[in-house]
């Protein structure tokens, strides 16, 4: 029986990549292979510059038995008077393809929405997500290598834009400054790296500048 642990889930609009700025409920799964999240252990984890909690089960989450009651929230989170809009999830983390399986794919499918996913790349894909957004860490495997969107975070010593594998398969690159105390200087080196090699585009975290979750 299926049974997924969720920190949080809420609707915003989508802050970061080639979806910037599009309505989506973000559902937010707890848990994360290369990190556990607590502050103690961020030094030697192989994920080092997160950004995010995802210890646990928020106020906005919980835990939830089947599939169908997972995608009845997400449902449920998005407006009833949106009119035209697409209804659209955001499946992230922690690390998302820990937990999300064909089931709770197809239960949204059924209820309307389209599925995107924001993934470490670490771990395979599950069938029929309509927007996968790959963001490798250095140091940890690197399994999906295809999908809509490669979001690389920089810099990342031993991941730079200019030394990735031949074998990609994405239809966007986008370069996403770290946010840390040196964001700035990242921010411009991105910019410099993206009007250098025009194949790429920067993504700004949006929802950041705009102070929205
Ligand atoms: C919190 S992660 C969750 C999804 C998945 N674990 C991953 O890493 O892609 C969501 C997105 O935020 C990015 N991110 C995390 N920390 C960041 C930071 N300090 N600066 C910029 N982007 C960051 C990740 O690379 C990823 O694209
Ligand atoms: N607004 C907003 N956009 C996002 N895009 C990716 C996010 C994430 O944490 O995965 C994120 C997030 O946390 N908030
Ligand atoms: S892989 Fe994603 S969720 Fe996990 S620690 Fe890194 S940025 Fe955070
Ligand atoms: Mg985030």
């Amino acid at each position: 029986m299926a049974n997924y642990t969720v920190k949080e889930i809420f609707y915003t609009l989508q802050g970061e990549g080639r979806q910037a700025g599009r309505a989506a409920v973000f559902c937010r799964f707890s848990g994360c292979n290369l990190w556990s999240g607590r502050e103690e252990d961020r030094s030697k984890a192989i994920c080092q510059f997160c950004d995010t909690d995802f210890v646990g089960t928020g106020p906005d989450g919980g835990k939830f038995a089947t599939a169908a009651e997972l995608a009845a929230r997400i449902a449920a989170t998005w407006p009833t008077d949106a009119r035209g809009g697409q209804p659209y999830v955001v499946f992230t983390g922690g690390e998302p393809l820990l937990q999300l399986d064909e089931p709770l794919i197809d239960a949204l499918h059924a209820l309307g929405f389209e599925v995107a996913v924001e993934t470490n790349g670490s771990l395979p894909a599950p069938r029929g997500i309509d927007w996968i957004c790959v963001s490798p860490k250095a140091g940890a495997d690197w399994v999906q290598r295809s999908g809509h969107e490669l979001k690389l975070v920089y810099p990342q010593p031993t991941m730079l834009p200019g030394e990735l594998p031949a074998d990609l398969q994405f239809d966007h690159l986008y370069l996403q400054p770290m946010d840390s105390p040196l964001q700035r200087q990242n921010t411009r080196e991105a910019i410099a790296w993206c009007m250098a090699h025009p194949a790429w585009r920067l993504s700004v975290q949006t929802h950041k500048v705009v102070n929205i979750r």
